[in-house]
């Protein structure tokens, strides 16, 4: 759920609106363009009465001229499908622009949310930031290339209407202007009302989506336990909420719609009634009154339209805003204005030193308390703790998934905060527990973090190779096998082992290690622990350990107890003077049914 409220609140709609000229501002002149064409439409069929006035006062009434009345007929004609031509062109001129800035503004946003930290992620649900991606910039893009210039036609065309109607006849034009009081009132009270209701039926159906991506996701979860009704009711009970939202949303816009189509029908009557008794006093032409009925009928059309283009307006308004209200969020993992360089790789690996780092999650208590560790070029520490000790933290901080909130990660003496996160990423391969892949090819997945020069078959090869992956040459295609979505198409095991190839393929100086064993068996578990151990010579490794056995990965252990590093040492060190390192590895043996030393001697 997006807990935090929307950034572009209390603005004023303007200015809310003012601010898509961001990515907007190309498509101005076609748009401008558009809205001149629109306007001349509505203005040639404003003169349509003037030219009847000019037909009925001359040569109907007057000269009884025949030919006259066919000439006004053939300027009628030609005004009509002038105004055909401009209304064609408004749609041809505009329709381009509005795709554009829909995709310009998608463009940003999905850079954007690559760009947001880890926690901003870990706040919001898939489907707020889908539904915006999809369902809220259409709706932008249709204001911007069809409410916004109707919008500023119809005034338009109400204004310039009104005039000529006072201009006819001022009596009449008076009594037309007194019903625009009632409902300038009721629009007010309509845009009030209406704007939360838009806001919300976005936010429920933001919601929605989330249930669905959340299901769709969880499928075998939710297969396995059967609990497929309960999220079938979950679902429908979201779906009437938002049904109950949009019809709420739809009886106030018909009623408002209802009353901005009544009050000029009933002024039409009134002025009526007044224009026959000033005609038959003389006061007025009968000219006069066919111009005034004929330039009201071309103004009630945009009148009647208010209702919606309002409607239209204060949607794309609720979708702003919540457009806005991720653009907005600042990233605070940043890269620095002038940043520093690591220097040219050793032969070992880096130095990696955790100084007095503190962290917590959000507003929770710091998970970490004041981390001290040096992990020497070359050398590779295992990470061990009881579970929610914050050892995936940890790990994190390095890469600067997220930013420690005192203390400092350096990485051969540069913090990594000085350093880009081009540079840092580059440097520091991660592979984690719960191993995401792409639903790309095998080969994509395995050389994702490495450049385009250094994406060989000899690096792909390789690093399949230490991860004990091979099996990929078996799939249908080989390595160029698309793996389905997030690789569902492998097994855990094999996942882990593409996930695992992945951190090895960048040749980092730094490799962070989550557990990345923990769904093999113990026999290629061990086949690709020695491996690594073979591979590792030049890079400095941190894994973290929850089973015995990856201990004997490392050189040295390092226990994370009450967000601190309360020992360091070799396993046997530790395992004789370490009561709670002692401890976690009991409790994770008794998990694993083997015997601490054994089974670290043993996989060594
Ligand atoms: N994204 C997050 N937002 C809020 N709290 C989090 C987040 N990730 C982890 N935590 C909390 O931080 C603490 C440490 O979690 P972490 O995953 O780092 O522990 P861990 O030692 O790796 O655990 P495990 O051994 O079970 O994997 C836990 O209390 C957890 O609930």
């Amino acid at each position: 759920m997006p807990p935090s409220p929307p950034t572009a609140a209390g603005r004023a709609t303007p200015r809310a609106m003012l601010r898509l000229l961001t990515w907007a501002r190309p498509a101005v002149p076609r748009v401008l363009l558009g809205g001149c064409t629109a306007l001349g439409a509505s203005m040639l069929a404003l003169a349509v009465p003037q030219v009847l006035r000019a037909i009925v006062n001359g040569p109907l009434l007057t000269d009884s001229s025949r030919r006259g009345v066919v000439l006004g007929a053939l300027l009628v004609l030609g005004l009509g499908v002038l105004e055909a031509v401009l209304v064609w062109s408004r749609r041809a001129l505009i329709l381009t622009p509005g795709t554009t800035v829909e995709r310009e503004m998608r463009t940003s946003l999905f850079r954007h949310l690559l760009d947001l930290p880890v926690a901003f992620h870990d706040r919001w649900s898939g489907g707020q930031l889908l539904s915006r991606a999809m369902s809220d910039l259409g709706t932008i893009r249709r204001w911007m290339v069809f409410g916004l210039v109707m919008l500023i036609v119809s005034a338009t065309t109400l204004v310039v209407g009104v005039v000529l109607m006072i201009a006819t006849s001022w009596q009449l034009g008076l009594v037309y202007v007194a019903g625009a009081i009632p409902m300038v009132w009721l629009s007010f009270r309509f845009r009030t009302g209406y704007r939360d209701v838009a806001r919300r039926a976005r936010d429920q159906a933001g919601d929605l989506a989330t249930t669905v991506e959340e299901s769709v996701h969880g499928i075998r979860v939710l297969k396995a336990f059967g609990r497929g009704d309960d999220a079938l009711d979950d679902f429908v009970r979201q779906a009437d909420e938002l049904r109950e939202t949009e019809i709420h949303k739809a009886r106030t816009l018909s009623r408002v719609s209802f009353a901005l189509g009544a009050i000029p029908e009933a002024v039409l009557a009134v002025s009526l009634a007044v224009g026959v008794t000033l005609t038959a006093r003389g006061e007025i032409t009968v000219g006069a009154l066919v111009a005034f009925f004929a330039t009201a009928a071309v103004v009630n059309q945009p009148v009647e339209r208010l209702g919606a283009l309002l409607a239209m307006t204060l949607d794309a308004r609720a979708a702003t805003d919540r457009y806005l209200q991720v653009i907005d969020t600042p990233s605070t993992v940043t890269d620095p204005a002038r940043p520093s360089h690591l220097p040219p790789p050793g032969p070992h690996g880096a130095r990696l030193v955790l100084d007095g780092v503190r962290f917590g999650h959000g507003d929770e208590p710091d998970v970490l308390a004041g981390v001290d560790l040096v992990v020497e070029p070359g050398e590779t520490v295992a990470l061990v703790g009881l579970t929610g000790s914050g050892k995936t933290t940890l790990l994190q901080l390095v890469p600067r998934l997220f930013d420690v909130t005192a203390g400092r990660v350096t990485v051969d003496g540069v913090d990594v905060r000085d350093l880009t996160r081009a540079e840092l990423r580059a440097a520091v391969g991660v592979a984690f527990e719960d191993p995401i892949l792409f639903s790309t090819s095998v080969r994509e997945n395995v050389l994702l973090g490495v450049d385009a020069a250094g994406a060989t078959d000899d690096r792909l090869t390789r690093a399949l190779d230490v991860a004990r992956a091979e099996f990929v040459h078996d799939l249908p295609d080989g390595v160029e096998t698309v793996i389905g979505e997030e690789g569902l198409s492998l097994s855990g095991g094999q996942r882990q082992r593409v996930s695992l190839a992945r951190a090895i393929a960048v040749r980092p100086r730094v490799l962070l290690l989550d557990d990345p064993l923990s769904a093999l068996d113990v026999t290629t578990e061990a086949e690709v622990t020695q491996r690594l151990r073979a591979e590792l010579t030049g890079t400095t490794t941190v894994v973290v350990a929850h089973r015995p056995s990856t201990v004997a990965l490392a050189d040295r252990v390092a226990v994370l107890e009450d967000g601190r590093i309360t020992g360091v040492g070799t396993h046997r060190d530790l395992l004789a003077h370490h009561p709670h390192y002692r401890f976690v590895l009991t409790a994770l043996a008794a998990t694993e049914h083997e015997p601490v030393d054994d089974e670290v001697e043993a996989a060594r």
